[in-house]
């Protein structure tokens, strides 16, 4: 069905597998709007076995018909079809969009609106469309483009001036133009520009005033510190900074809890560990001693300076942003969703958020309502994926088989239905008795990919879970007369492949991608039991597999896997 799919036009294609999936053909051509309108059979009869002689107008129209926009696009300039010539890279796709994208960049909604969507179904594309379409709209208006790490959000913007050059972007916060930041950066561009007046935040957040707030708690060590300086009364499982960590995040920052009393009040839905009200109070005496020793350094941790942020803007009524757009939703944690909430007033259009709850890496499933972002019933989900191969997709996929992943919404979120119009070799996955086996043969397929010329060598990349192995990678194949570069912040040069950790692989793709170091002492990682109690340990195993999801729906068109000694647990079992 894949292979014959590909051979028809592709719009007839795409309707020919979602019809293979189930879907009604009234779904299908709401979904890609086909033939909008209603036709008799004998309309259709003399349609398509007599056809009129058309008009060179007609035939230009004709393009402008969303099933003729899958396979033709039509530019709107000379200016526009330079971009799309001299672009060459994958760049050039971003600027065509199929009739499903446009329907979220161009529609308008109440209020906020969720995309979710499995990795490569175009979800950053149609984020990037919808924030150019209101810059040019509405080009006084402040509009704020955000995401999880600051290296994706560099790449936002390089892919924004890419899609346009003549977008009007502004540096500062509340400025009228794209402004394009890490959410965090953000919460700390809030706190900085609030100068003196960020105290009564503070006190809100922490229940002391302060202002000296400019260096970042080591969230780890201090959770640490705190238990050994208050956690006499706390039990051995709660003493974990990863638990702590979490209450603090998912309870306590949120709720802006400030003294014991509330702590003892206060629901903590969504939470695994139950908890005693001896447990609270606790709790409570390493928190205190937690804020305590941040008072005295001087220091916040991330999710304290986003409560900050939010509470600061809810406080003044400052509204800095009229539209924000968050790519990778699925890694905000609770202050961030407060801290998006409080940059835009309630109005039309205020929030667009794109996620895809199976690669959540760092960030743990909650409500987004609870934060007052209100999606019921103005959220899509996206399900044809336009970066991978079918037999890549069904690889990376395998990889979380079984798995319940919870969406923003609360709702369970599935694959079923997840399609890939493209086809490929199967991805391979090869086993090597030593370390030097698996180089050898990373070298060897590395460089054969390279010397083929069928790509450019910075779209071949090896994966791995750490840098450790990334600069081992790196040094090895050196040793071996490959040449690979190790990438970290900016951007992939042209001229010679790359190695990089899972982690920063996130929003990226390759033609090729081997992912190295599949061994089972290598992934999972770090996932001791000691340091999680049972919810938090299997949120961080469920963690682990997305990770790799978000590695193997990387490659676009070849997936080789290799390990040394046994295999990663996460490796999904061959069909
Ligand atoms: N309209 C389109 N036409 C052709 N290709 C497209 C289109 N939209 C997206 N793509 C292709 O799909 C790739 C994935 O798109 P995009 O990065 O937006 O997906 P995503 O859902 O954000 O993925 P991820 O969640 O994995 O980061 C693009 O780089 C491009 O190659």
């Amino acid at each position: 069905m894949q292979a014959f799919a590909q051979t028809l036009p592709e719009w007839q294609g795409l309707a020919l597998l979602l019809l293979a999936d189930g879907e009604s053909i009234s779904q299908i051509q709401q979904e890609l709007e086909i033939m909008n309108r209603p036709m008799s059979l004998e309309e259709a009869a003399t349609r398509f076995v007599e056809p009129e002689p058309v008009s060179d107008q007609e035939l230009l129209d004709s393009f402008d018909h969303p099933s003729a926009q899958m396979g033709f696009a039509k530019l709107a300039g000379a200016d526009e079809l330079r971009r799309v010539i001299t672009g060459g890279d994958f760049s050039a796709w971003r600027v065509f969009l199929h009739p499903q994208q446009r329907t979220w960049v161009r529609g308008d909604w109440k209020g906020p609106y969720r995309i979710s969507g499995g990795a490569g179904t175009g979800k950053t594309v149609v984020v990037l469309h919808r924030a150019r379409r209101l810059a040019v709209e509405d080009p006084g208006a402040p509009i704020v483009v955000t995401t999880f790490t600051t290296n994706l959000a560099a790449e936002l913007s390089r892919s924004l001036e890419r899609l346009d050059p003549d977008l009007r972007f502004a540096d500062a916060l509340g400025a009228p133009g794209l402004h394009v930041k890490g959410i965090d950066a953000l919460a700390r561009a809030v706190v900085q520009s609030a100068g003196a007046d960020v105290s009564e935040a503070v006190a809100a957040v922490l229940g002391v005033g302060r202002t000296d707030i400019g260096g970042r708690t080591d969230t780890d060590a201090a959770w640490r510190q705190a238990v050994l300086r208050a956690g006499e009364d706390l039990e051995e499982k709660l003493r974990k900074p990863a638990f702590l960590a979490a209450e603090y995040e998912m309870v306590i920052l949120p709720h802006r809890i400030t003294q014991l009393a509330d702590y003892l009040k206060v629901a903590r839905t969504g939470r695994g560990v139950r908890l005693s009200r001896a447990g609270r109070k606790a709790v409570w005496a390493v928190v205190e001693a937690y804020r305590g020793a941040a008072r005295e350094a001087g220091t916040l941790d991330f999710a304290e300076a986003a409560s900050i942020a939010a509470a600061h803007l809810e406080s003044t009524g400052e509204r800095p942003a009229r539209h924000v757009l968050v790519d990778e939703g699925q890694d905000f944690k609770p202050c961030h969703w407060q801290l998006v909430r409080a940059l835009a007033a309630e109005a039309p259009n205020d929030i667009f958020i794109a996620e895809d709850a199976h690669q959540r890496i760092y960030g743990q499933k909650l409500m987004l309502s609870a934060y007052g972002i209100r999606t019921q019933g103005r959220s899509r989900g996206l399900k044809l994926n336009y970066r991978t191969t079918a037999q890549n997709l069904a690889w990376a996929v395998g990889v979380l088989t079984g798995q319940e992943v919870v969406d923003s919404d609360g709702e369970a979120e599935t694959m079923a239905g997840y399609l890939s119009a493209r086809t490929g070799p199967k991805p391979e996955v090869r086993s090597f008795a030593t370390l030097t086996a698996e180089l050898d043969f990373a070298a060897e397929l590395v460089g054969s990919w390279v010397s083929s010329g069928d790509v450019a060598p910075e779209t071949v990349a090896v994966l791995v879970r750490d840098k450790v192995t990334r600069d081992r990678v790196v040094a090895g194949l050196g040793e071996r007369g490959v040449e690979v570069r190790a990438l970290e912040a900016g951007t992939v040069k042209p001229g010679y492949p790359v190695a990089l950790t899972m982690h920063r692989a996130k929003g990226t793709e390759f033609a090729r991608v081997l992912l190295f170091g599949l061994s089972k002492d290598s992934m999972p990682m770090g996932l001791k039991a000691y340091d999680y109690d049972d919810e938090e340990l299997s949120e961080a195993q469920l963690r682990e597999r997305s990770l790799l999801y978000v590695a193997a729906s990387r490659a676009r068109d070849e997936l080789v896997v290799t390990y040394s000694g046994t295999p990663s647990s996460l490796l999904p079992t061959p069909a």
